[in-house]
């Protein structure tokens, strides 16, 4: 039997992250992938080589979703991406028009070649109009600060409060992600299902951030459910996966500091 994943996210051109991870995650855990493209984001020379983002057209996003769900039956997606609230607003609609077994949200607020006034409309549009549907969020500590309202987040207890926090928006699975933000010695992850935390702990590789680790982290969970395992097994699968991953760019050396190229290929 073909297990499928359905990701709405955006493009982001260099492959390290963004559907393009995601489609690859996917395929690494043998799971067939089918993508709607909520945005672009590329690099732009005329300013210092920031991001730059183009949203996709809110009809044409509809559009794509309905040549995805009209031609196969989906019923675990992955949020990445959207953007902007208008996207969101196309999105929340779309996803109301279906029934899912998981959606999994990770709550990439804005890229940098937004105006930062643009995290707080999208904030409260993903809170509003996507938190409902999440079954699993999947916050790093930028995210998760902004979600449960709390100033600081640099322990594991603190990891714990924020999750427990986040649960009570909605979702039924919060996993918040220490990553390189969390002081020590660990990459900790912490799963709270509403009743029990479980904690995920690998030794850091390095201490810089690395793009794209997110987006593969929640696609991996994400490819897992489709396969029906629980989320509890999904998220062990994927911190061993985004784990391996980081190792693998790390010592292939890849070119840009901040993406990993070839993470599966060494
Ligand atoms: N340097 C690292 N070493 C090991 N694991 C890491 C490292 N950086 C991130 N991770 C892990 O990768 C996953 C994605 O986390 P993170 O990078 O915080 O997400 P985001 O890309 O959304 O900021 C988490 O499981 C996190 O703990
Ligand atoms: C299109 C897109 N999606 C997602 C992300 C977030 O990536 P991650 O959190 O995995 O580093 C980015 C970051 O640049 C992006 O450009």
């Amino acid at each position: 039997m073909v297990n499928l994943a359905y990701v709405i996210a955006g493009s982001e051109a260099t492959g390290g992250a963004g559907i393009q991870a995601d489609l690859k995650t996917f395929q690494e855990l043998g799971v067939y992938g089918v993508g709607t493209l909520t945005c672009i984001v590329s690099f732009d020379p005329q300013n210092d080589w920031g991001h730059r983002f183009v949203p996709v057209e809110p009809q044409v996003i509809a559009d794509q979703f309905e040549a995805a769900t009209s031609t196969y039956d989906l019923d675990v997606v992955k949020i990445g991406m959207l953007g902007t609230p208008a996207t969101i607003d196309v999105v929340a609609e779309s996803l109301a028009s279906q029934r899912w077994h998981h959606v999994v949200l990770d709550p990439v607020l804005i890229c940098k070649g937004q105006e930062p006034g643009a995290a707080l409309d999208t904030d409260t549009a993903l809170r509003e109009k996507i938190l409902p549907f999440a079954t699993v969020i999947t916050p790093n500590v930028f995210e998760a600060k902004i979600l449960s309202g709390m100033d600081t987040i640099e322990s594991v207890d603190d990891l714990v409060e924020a999750a427990e926090r986040i649960h009570a928006l909605g979702p039924d699975f919060v996993v918040v992600k220490g990553g390189v933000e969390l002081p020590g010695p660990d990459a900790v992850d912490v799963l709270f299902d509403g009743q029990e935390i479980t904690v995920f702990s690998v030794p850091k590789v390095g201490e810089e951030r690395v793009s794209g680790a997110g987006c593969t982290f929640a696609a991996a969970i994400t490819a897992e459910l489709a396969k029906g395992n629980d989320v509890e097994r999904a998220v062990g699968v994927a911190k061993q996966l985004v784990t391996e991953a980081i190792e693998a760019r790390v010592s292939s050396h890849a070119p840009f500091d901040t993406v990993w190229q070839g993470a599966y290929t060494d």
